[in-house]
């Protein structure tokens, strides 16, 4: 399962503008068909590797896509089959079907397979689930090498239904940009690894897949200070703490103090006691604050919230300490920068009555909070309070393990920190806690994350 990194993702009605965009431009939908069809004809190829392919083709013009790539692998010399759920309904369609000179197979429970389906049966137009009668016949099916055009036929594809695809993908290939059904779950998994055809379609946008990491080198006049100053609040649970601050200082945090406890992880970490938050939080060089990791609900957590709010620093929130902060966030309206880390509970917790897909609550809730939302998960969506959006997956499920949590809210310190954009900061702290990950695999602890023998394979 992969998706491309730094690529755009719309959703259907984003798609539809950029289409229209695109004919306004003076490239016709049927020139994207004929690219789309190109595009699946070209992988269809390579992935039967000679072997016969049978191409289900749907009403619209996801079926019409298909149509098209039939006509080019027959034209290329494939033993290609083309299976009807129903006559062609739009006008694209219709001449892509005119066309194809073969045969055309009704899609019943007779119809026999090939070592390659194409599924060009539903794609962005899906209303409403697939008849029962589809399904199973679509089932009996299953099994073979699976090429889905644009989306596995079953799939909404703006993400807001759970709707599982029949004929699940090994491949994807999405047509002009991707869709959030290829980066959230339940429907990701069912997507295989997806492939984008940009077919000439500018897709722009604001939201798109996790870029790759890139380290950065720090300054050559850097200083420890100019590297960025992270503070972390311990709570009750200082081990979680100490996490956090060890990962900040392993993303590339300058200085990190660990207030409230006296188990700093690292020596280079400055352990001091409670009664030094009040000044630390004063301190001009700190660059960020890390409040949460460790710390549930008390009364004690909302004093440490309010006193971070107040001073005005750049915050990294995480677990109860977003609850606490909320209200006061959004009076703040913005002003003090700040990326709130939720996984699923807490994010109900602090946002409820929010409905759409996972990036449509994310984005909600970052316009509600004025911050920046990191919605954890093996689909992790990263919101900004002005539209954007970074979805995350696949991730890497070694993540899936206690402590890993508080391991990225000390990279987002690390990165918020510098003092660039807090949007792009979660973004980087985000792609660094999952490239770690996937260097460690099996057996991941999230001590793992922050261990100096895994620092030095990264360097090799
Ligand atoms: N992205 C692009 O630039 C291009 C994409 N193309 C392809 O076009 C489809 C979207 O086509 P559209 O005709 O809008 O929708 P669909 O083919 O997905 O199907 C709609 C069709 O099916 C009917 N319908 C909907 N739900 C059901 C159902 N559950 N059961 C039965 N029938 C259903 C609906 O009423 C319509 O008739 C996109 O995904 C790309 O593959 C083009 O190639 C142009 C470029
Ligand atoms: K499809």
């Amino acid at each position: 399962m992969s998706v491309p990194a730094n690529v755009p993702i719309l959703t259907s009605e984003a798609m539809r503008a950029a289409e229209a965009a695109c004919a306004a431009s003076g490239v016709s939908l049927s020139e994207l068909m004929d690219r789309a069809g190109a595009a699946i004809a070209d992988i269809a190829w390579r992935m039967a590797a000679g072997s016969p392919i049978l191409i289900l083709c749907g009403p619209g013009n996801n079926g019409g896509d298909g149509y098209v790539a039939a006509r080019l692998l027959a034209e290329r010399g494939a033993e290609v089959r083309v299976a009807a759920l129903a006559d062609p309904a739009t006008e694209l369609a219709r001449a892509a079907r005119a066309l194809w000179t073969g045969a055309v197979e009704p899609l019943d429970r007779d119809l026999a397979p090939a070592a390659l389906i194409v599924d060009a049966l539903f794609g962005v137009g899906l209303s409403r689930p697939l008849p029962y009668e589809l399904i199973e016949n679509l089932q009996s099916l299953a099994g073979r090498r699976v090429l889905a055009v644009d989306v596995p036929s079953g799939v909404a594809s703006d993400g807001v239904r759970d709707w599982s695809p029949p004929l699940p993908a090994d491949v994807t290939v999405a047509l002009g940009a991707l869709k959030p059904a290829h980066v959230l779950l339940p429907t990701a998994p069912h997507c295989g690894q997806v492939l984008l055809a940009r077919i000439g379609i500018d897709a722009g946008g604001t939201m798109r897949t996790l870029p790759s990491v890139s380290s950065t080198k720090p300054d050559v006049a850097a200083h420890k200070f100019s590297r960025g100053m992270v503070l972390v609040r311990a709570g009750p649970m200082p081990g979680a703490a100490g996490l956090a601050s060890a990962a900040a200082l392993r993303a590339g945090a300058g200085y990190v103090v660990l207030s409230g406890s006296d188990h700093a992880p690292f020596s280079a970490i400055i352990a001091e006691d409670g009664a030094g938050y009040a000044d630390r939080l004063g301190d001009a060089r700190i660059g960020a604050v890390i409040v949460g990791p460790g710390y549930p609900v008390s009364d004690a957590l909302d004093d440490d919230v309010m006193a971070a709010l107040d001073a005005g620093k750049p915050l990294v929130l995480d677990a109860a300490a977003i609850a606490a902060a909320l209200p006061r966030l959004h009076q703040l309206d913005g002003a003090v920068p700040a990326i709130l880390t939720p996984h699923e509970g807490e994010f109900a917790r602090a946002f409820p009555g929010l409905s759409g897909s996972k990036i449509d609550r994310a984005l909600a809730a970052a316009a509600f909070a004025q911050a920046v939302v990191v919605y954890k998960g093996a689909d992790t969506i990263i919101a900004a309070p002005d539209g954007r959006v970074v979805a995350a997956w696949p991730g890497s499920p070694w993540l899936a393990t206690a402590g890993t949590g508080d391991v990225l809210a000390g990279a987002c310190g690390a990165m918020l920190a510098r003092g660039g954009d807090a949007f792009d900061a979660a973004v980087a702290a985000v792609g660094w806690h999952i490239a770690r990950a996937a260097r460690i695999g099996p057996g991941l602890v999230a001590d793992d994350l922050v261990a100096d023998d895994l620092v030095r394979e990264c360097n090799d």
